[in-house]
C-alpha cells in the first residue's frame, strides 16, 4: 500500500521562543527519517509489512496501534534492532540496512530514547544520569577520564531548560515520574540528537504530568527542529500534542496523516480486531487520506 507522509508546518513555538528553523524551511526540509516498504519478521512470522514513514525536522509525530500492533519494533528498526527482511530504512542520512556494527553504533548515538519506565540509575544523582548521555558513542574513555567541565555545564542547562535543575545533586530515586521523566528526555539531549524516538513516556505518568512531558517534547521538537516520533495508547493526547498521527494495525500501516485531518473514524481502525474485515478498513483508511 502506498502511504505518503506529508511534512508539516509545527505548532506555534511558546511565548518569547523564536523557531531555529523556519517554517518555510521546514516545508522543503528533507525527511531525517525515511522508511520505504519495511518488513520485520521474527522466525519468518511478519510483525511489520509494507511500512512506510518519513520523520521531518521539527514535527512531533504521534504512532498508535494496539498492544502488539508492532510500534515498539518499528522504533527498534529505526535504531537497527529489529531483524529487516525487506525495504530501507534511513535515518540521519544513513541507510541502516547496510551499516557495520562499528557504525550502527556510531548511528545510535544520534538517536535520543525516552522510555515508558524512564531507565534511570535511580543511586545516582541527577546530574550523573544526564551526563550518561554524553556517553554514547564516546566509548569507554570517557568513563575513565570523567565528565568535563563543559560536560558537566551542558548537563546543568538541559536541567535547567527542563525545568529540574534545582534537582541536580538529588539521587534520582527521589524525584516523582514526572520528575524522572525530564530526566531521561534531558539525557536524551546530552547527546545532541539528530531523532527521539519516545516509546510510550507518559504511560506511567497521571493526564496532568502526562500532558506536561508531551507539551516539553513537543517544544523541544519545535525550538531543537528534531523530529519527535511518540508511542502513545491515549487519543486525546495524541490529538493535543502531535502535528500527525501515523496508526499500525497488525504490522500494516493503516492511518498516516495531519492530525487536525484525522476523525475519530478514521482513528477506530486501527483499534478494531484484524478479523474484522481489514480490507474495508484499510480501504476507509485510505479513502481519507487520498481525499
Ligand atoms: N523479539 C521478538 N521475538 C518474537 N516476536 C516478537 C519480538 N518482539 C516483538 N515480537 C512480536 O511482534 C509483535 C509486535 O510487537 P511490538 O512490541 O512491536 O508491539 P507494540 O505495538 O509495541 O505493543 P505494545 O503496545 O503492547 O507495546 C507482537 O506480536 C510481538 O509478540
Amino acid at each position: 500500500m502506498s502511504v505518503v507522509a506529508q511534512p508539516v508546518a509545527p505548532v506555534a513555538p511558546p511565548v518569547n521562543t523564536a523557531p531555529r528553523i523556519s517554517t518555510a524551511e521546514l516545508r522543503t526540509a528533507l525527511p531525517l527519517v525515511s522508511v520505504r516498504g519495511l518488513r520485520v519478521a521474527y522466525d519468518e512470522r511478519p510483525v511489520l509489512d509494507a511500512v512506510d514513514l518519513d520523520l521531518f525536522p521539527g514535527e512531533i509525530v504521534a504512532l498508535l496501534g494496539a498492544s502488539g500492533s508492532g510500534k515498539s519494533t518499528l522504533m527498534k528498526s529505526l535504531t537497527g534492532f529489529a531483524p529487516v527482511s525487506a525495504g530501507s530504512v534511513r535515518v540521519a542520512g544513513h541507510d541502516l540496512t547496510n551499516l557495520g556494527r562499528g557504525e550502527l553504533r556510531g548511528l545510535r548515538s544520534e538517536v535520543g530514547q525516552v522510555f515508558q519506565q524512564f531507565n534511570l540509575i535511580p543511586r545516582l544523582s541527577v546530574l550523573t544520569n544526564v551526563l550518561t548521555g554524553a556517553l554514547h558513542g564516546a566509548g569507554a574513555i570517557n568513563l575513565v577520564g570523567g565528565f568535563s567541565t563543559a560536560h558537566r555545564q551542558r548537563a546543568l542547562a538541559l536541567l535547567d531548560r527542563v525545568g529540574i535543575a534545582h534537582k541536580a545533586k538529588d539521587p534520582a530515586r527521589s524525584l516523582s515520574g514526572g520528575q524522572q521523566q525530564r530526566v531521561a528526555i534531558a539525557r536524551a539531549l546530552m547527546q545532541r540528537p539528530r531523532i527521539i524516538l519516545a516509546d510510550e513516556p507518559v504511560a506511567s505518568l497521571d493526564p496532568k504530568l502526562a500532558g506536561s512531558v508531551l507539551e516539553l517534547l513537543r517544544e523541544i521538537a519545535v525550538e531543537d527542529g528534531i523530529p519527535v516520533l511518540v508511542s502513545l495508547h491515549v487519543l486525546p493526547l495524541a490529538r493535543e500534542y502531535s502535528d500527525r498521527i501515523v496508526g499500525l494495525r497488525g504490522g500494516e500501516m493503516l492511518v498516516s496523516g495531519r492530525t487536525s485531518s484525522l476523525s475519530a473514524g478514521d482513528l477506530a481502525v486501527l483499534y478494531e480486531s484484524a478479523d474484522e474485515d481489514p480490507d474495508a478498513a484499510g480501504e476507509a483508511a485510505h479513502a481519507h487520506h487520498d481525499a
